[in-house]
């Protein structure tokens, strides 16, 4: 009797044993996917002389391989950065002059923060960024821009579409925009960003971003100069409290471009249009007005 308890008592003993291995095991398993797994935790225990070799070894491994592999991140973020985009030019002088005198106003009171200012040649609305790495890209993308027209004045059944805009606000303080009144016009405007981005995407193209469309007229940015950047981090929003409600005007949409980001900008100061489209229903004189301001 005492024999098989001692057989039974052993039989436990093992089992438990590779329950535990089994766990560990799996916990190893997990660990070499979590972020923390080449991290040095630290502990108190002693570590002789040769693991601690060991270690060392595998440190100075791992920080190579953690160097390749931000080298890496950083080309791959490099290479899917959006480089192109779609726009939709501002072109009612009404909005433009009021944009002009809340920038004089902040310039007044922050000379600095000049160099942060939307020339107002290339004031637009940002519908859709793109990456394009090949002057070919670039072709297949005016392709896929052309044949968005349809698709849109489908959506616009012939009406016109008018953007109402009005107050200020922020992103991160590191970007000041004027809002759109959020609405229908807003809702097709988003309606229209987004068949755009299929169409681009059924073209193998690389189009959008990971956040929500937010449609926003940015008047001023930071990072317009990376000087200003390192003397300035946040735009205090004091400065265009008196602008928080204004309205600005409204823009019929009329024109949508597909611009570069890179590409050396118009003597007008708008961006390199690799290609144009003009949306039926559009405010035509309001674009001979603007036409006029530039020329
Ligand atoms: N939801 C968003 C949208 C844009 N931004 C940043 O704002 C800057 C201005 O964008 P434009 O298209 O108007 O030139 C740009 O740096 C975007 O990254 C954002 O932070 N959040």
């Amino acid at each position: 009797m005492q024999k098989i308890q001692v057989i039974e008592k052993k039989k436990k003993k093992m089992k438990q044993k590779r329950k535990t291995h089994a766990a560990l095991k799996s916990i190893d398993s997990l660990m070499v996917d979590m972020p923390f797994a080449n991290t040095d935790i630290g502990d108190d225990s002693v570590i002789t002389s040769a693991s601690e070799k060991n270690i060392k070894k595998k440190r100075k491994r791992n920080t190579g391989r953690e160097k390749e592999d931000s080298k890496t991140m950083k080309k791959n973020k490099k290479q899917s950065q959006p480089n192109y985009f779609i726009s939709l030019p501002i072109t009612n002088p009404k909005i433009i002059g009021g944009i002009q005198a809340l920038q004089d106003i902040i310039v007044q009171k922050d000379h600095r923060l000049s160099k942060a200012m939307v020339r107002y040649g290339s004031l637009h609305i940002t519908l859709l960024v793109m990456h394009l790495s090949t002057e070919e890209e670039v072709g297949i993308a005016v392709g896929a821009f052309l044949e968005s027209k349809d698709s849109i004045e489908e959506l616009l059944q012939g009406k016109q579409l008018d953007l109402s805009f009005q107050g200020i606000d922020d992103f991160k303080n590191e970007v000041g925009f004027v809002k759109l009144a959020e609405g229908d016009c807003t809702a097709m405007l988003m309606e229209i960003s987004e068949t755009m981005k299929k169409i681009f995407q059924e073209k193998g193209i690389l189009a959008g971003e990971n956040r929500a469309f937010k449609p926003h007229l940015t008047f001023m940015k930071l990072s317009k100069s990376p000087d200003l950047r390192k003397q300035v981090k946040k735009i205090d929003p004091n400065l265009y409290k008196n602008f928080k409600s204004h309205y600005f005007g409204n823009e019929t949409l009329h024109r949508l471009d597909l611009c570069s980001m890179l590409k050396k900008k118009q003597p007008n100061g708008y961006y390199h249009c690799e290609s144009s489209i003009t949306v039926r229903g559009g405010n035509k004189s309001q674009f001979k007005d603007y036409m006029e301001i530039l020329y």
